[in-house]
């Protein structure tokens, strides 16, 4: 037998579709079954493992990462060598069938990956990615924030308000008053090794202990938390509130590839503080931030000059920001990576 070394993509794909009112009175995504759900999942290569609700949001814990389900809006992310984008036509039939016939936003979204050779088609490359989803929303756009040839965190989404997708969905300009939304997302690698030692099970045996002693429930307190350590290591949760607040971390240890993902839809006006606390939490070498932000966000009008600081502002070195103007969006994108310390 080939000695074949382990590896495992921590890097996600996401996915998040939002639709406009459905048609049908009863309309809602929750009304999609658990069965309807795995029959989806399965396109994906993934499965659910674990699942908590309250009235605004069901939180879904997979193989691979979560998935999010309110009323309007369907939020994907899998990691490793899952196929997101397979489900796609069949989620549009589901959404269909509860009177979802007009999309609002899409995004699709993730960082480079480690080792993209060994990634599935239609994801071995964001060209094919792109080329895939343009068959199904042929306006969609497609963008690279950050160094092409080095770290880099790739979108595709729709810009063009008035765009038509396929003939039974339209994408409308989505209104200045719609409800605030913004995203955050803190993907970080060449995490601390002392740390990453928790999330395993040589020294834990549940994902309940393993949540407590990294301190990861004091991140943002009052959320329900669904955690799961994995066997024989990695770990996943997913946290709700009663207002439809989510966030979600993802935990691969392993130091060859170590990486870490946090995202939450917790709405600030100022993410400087939750980002200290996250990055003091898991101690990464390097991490890339992406804050989405519509109109009525908290968000929106401070995250432009976002300036991220740090108590140990010295260890930090921001090596890329960018900001963009989407019709209905804003977005933040910024990679930071740990300076060398200073010989005093
Ligand atoms: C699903 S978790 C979290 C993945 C996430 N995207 C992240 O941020 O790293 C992946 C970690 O769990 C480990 N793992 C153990 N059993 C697994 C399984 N059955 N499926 C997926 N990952 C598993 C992997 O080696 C990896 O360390």
């Amino acid at each position: 037998m080939p000695n074949v070394a382990h590896f495992f993509e921590g890097v996600e794909k996401l996915l998040e579709i939002c639709f406009d009112e459905s048609s049908s009175p009863n309309g809602d995504l929750r009304n999609i079954t658990r069965g309807e759900w795995e029959n989806l999942l399965c396109h994906v290569k993934c499965e659910i493992i674990s699942y908590i609700k309250n009235d605004s949001i069901d939180a879904f814990l997979l193989s691979e990462s979560s998935m999010f389900v309110s009323k309007r809006r369907w939020i994907l992310k899998t990691c490793g060598t899952t196929t997101p984008l397979k489900c796609l036509e069949q989620l549009l039939q589901l959404a269909k069938l509860e009177g979802y016939h007009v999309i609002s936003d899409i995004f699709y979204s993730r960082k480079n990956f480690t080792r993209p050779e060994i990634q599935m088609s239609p994801h071995e490359g964001f060209f094919e990615e792109v080329t895939y989803l343009d068959t199904i929303f042929p306006e969609g756009r497609s963008y690279c924030l950050g160094s092409i040839n080095l770290e880099c965190w790739y979108l595709y989404t729709f810009s063009k308000p008035e765009l038509k997708a396929l003939p039974h969905l339209i994408v409308e300009e989505k209104s200045t008053d719609a409800d605030p939304d913004q995203t955050i997302e803190i993907l970080m690698q060449d995490l601390d090794k002392d740390i990453m030692s928790a999330f395993t099970k040589s020294k834990f045996t549940t994902g309940r202990e393993v949540t407590a002693y990294s301190g990861i429930d004091k991140i943002l307190p009052e959320m329900h938390i669904d955690d799961f350590l994995f066997d024989p290591c990695g770990y996943s949760m997913n946290g709700i509130r009663e207002n439809g607040e989510y966030m979600t971390i993802h935990i691969t240890p392993e130091e060859k590839f170590s990486y870490v993902s946090f995202e939450s839809n917790v709405a600030l006006n100022n993410y400087t503080k939750l980002i200290s606390q996250v990055i003091k939490t898991f101690k990464p070498g390097k991490f890339i931030v992406t804050i989405f932000a519509n109109k009525s966000s908290l968000a929106y009008e401070t995250m432009k000059e976002l300036e991220i600081e740090y108590s140990t502002l010295s260890n930090w070195r921001r090596t890329d920001m960018q900001c963009c103007n989407f019709p209905s969006y804003n977005l933040l994108f910024a990679q930071y990576s740990r300076a060398l310390e200073k010989v005093l």
